[in-house]
């Protein structure tokens, strides 16, 4: 599974100063951190939506739905990636950070956050 977004990184970096008639990739970067970070907001949207869509949908629509969840996931992920590949992070930088946390109760973790802003 992580081969598919070390893979995807791969093709992420190639693309950081492609060219941008041939390349969305290339076309958001040479857009600008702004233009992608709308698209984030966008596709933010449109997962809230779909999942919103798949806890309503009846059985008939159940695998539309689910499909469609599915995607939206993958285009916010997508753009995250552009994001962090803008600014010179990546999926490791997050996996890394996930990694840390196993074993720490998210309860625990905000407990000890407000602890220390006392
Ligand atoms: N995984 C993706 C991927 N997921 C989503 N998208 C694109 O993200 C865009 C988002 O959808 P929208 O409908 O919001 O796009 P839009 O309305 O055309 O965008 P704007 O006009 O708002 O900018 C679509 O154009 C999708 O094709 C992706 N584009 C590229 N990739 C990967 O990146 C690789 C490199 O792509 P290029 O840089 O285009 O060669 C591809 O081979 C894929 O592996």
């Amino acid at each position: 599974m992580n081969d598919t977004l070390e893979r995807l990184a791969q093709v992420l970096s190639e693309r950081r100063h492609g060219d941008a008639q041939s390349s969305y990739v290339a076309s958001l970067h040479q857009r600008g951190l702004n233009k992608i970070l709308e698209k984030v907001g966008e596709e933010s949207t449109e997962l809230i939506l779909a999942a919103k869509e798949l806890e309503a949908a009846d059985a008939s629509r159940l695998e539309g739905a689910r499909l469609e969840l599915i995607k939206e996931t993958a285009d916010l992920w997508f753009h995250s990636l552009v994001t962090l590949s803008h600014l010179g992070l990546g999926h490791r930088d997050v996996l890394a950070e996930l990694e840390r946390r196993f074993g720490v109760s998210g309860l625990e973790e905000k407990a000890s956050r407000s602890a220390h802003s006392q």
